[in-house]
């Protein structure tokens, strides 16, 4: 039986090396219901992968992943999405040739697996949720960066998604306009979906997350609030260089 005290996700022991780098070393990690959790980490570290391992896109060496109770381990990607999870991709990843709208109603119609013509006012509202109405008849390989970083986003909620992991929305975009991202991405957030974002811009991700981990050597290596992670003795070695006894 599930319980709203029972984590949304959960990862067991989750291990995985690409030859002899080691990217997960035996990662345990829950994420609460409603929880926006930020995952920092230096450049290589393994958070995509982890990404990848959550939605199934990359399968762990040993360890189990736990969605609203149900093991998910063995499932494919389509399988997860249609359980509720979605994902934003670093580099996006939109039907080029098709236009913004289409690309809304087909991640509608084969991600939460609803009849077309039952998504377009569905689709619409998510348009104009993420400022992408006016563009709705653009071909999304037109796109300016901003505006592809928000069909990302828009394209992973259409899916109809409970939980929402965002791969570096934020990174290069101006300061405007990692604002608009980050109000949307909060508006999210307060509606109760649940949200975890990889993102190197930290005033962005400190602007949403409740609790923020590190990963690095293939372990979480610091978990709390922004503030406290910034702060933590091994973040500063792995960024800074600083020895953790200096
Ligand atoms: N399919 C693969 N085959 C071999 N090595 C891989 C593969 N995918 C990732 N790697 C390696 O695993 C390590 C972790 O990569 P990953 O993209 O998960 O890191 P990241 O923390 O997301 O990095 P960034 O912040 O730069 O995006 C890197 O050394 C990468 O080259």
């Amino acid at each position: 039986m599930t319980s709203s005290a029972d984590p949304i996700l959960a990862l067991a022991g989750i291990r995985k090396r690409f030859g002899a780098v080691v990217v997960a070393d035996g990662i345990d990690l829950a994420v609460r219901h409603g929880e926006a959790l930020g995952i920092l980490g230096p450049n290589g570290a393994g958070k995509t992968t982890l990404f990848g391992m959550v939605t199934g896109n990359v399968r762990p060496d040993a360890g189990t992943v736990t969605f609203e109770s149900r093991d998910v381990t063995a499932l494919s990607p389509a399988r997860r999405c249609r359980l509720g999870m979605a994902r934003s991709f670093q580099v996006p990843q939109p039907f080029s040739g098709l236009t913004v709208f289409e690309n809304l109603v087909t991640a509608a119609a084969f991600g939460a697996g609803e009849h077309e013509s039952a998504t377009y006012d569905r689709c619409a509202e998510i348009l104009e949720r993420c400022g992408l109405l006016p563009l709705a008849n653009s071909r999304a390989g037109t796109l300016r960066l901003l505006d592809r970083k928000r069909l990302e986003l828009a394209r992973a909620l259409a899916t109809k998604p409970r939980l929402l992991l965002l791969d570096e929305v934020a990174g290069g975009l101006t300061e405007r306009e990692c604002e608009t991202l980050v109000t949307l991405i909060r508006d999210l957030r307060n509606t109760g979906m649940t949200v975890v974002w990889i993102e190197h811009v930290l005033h962005a991700l400190t602007a949403v997350a409740d609790r923020v981990v590190v990963l690095h050597g293939g372990r979480l290596i610091a978990e709390g609030t922004a503030t406290e992670v910034v702060r933590h003795p091994a973040v500063a070695e792995v960024y800074m260089g600083i020895p953790m006894d200096a």
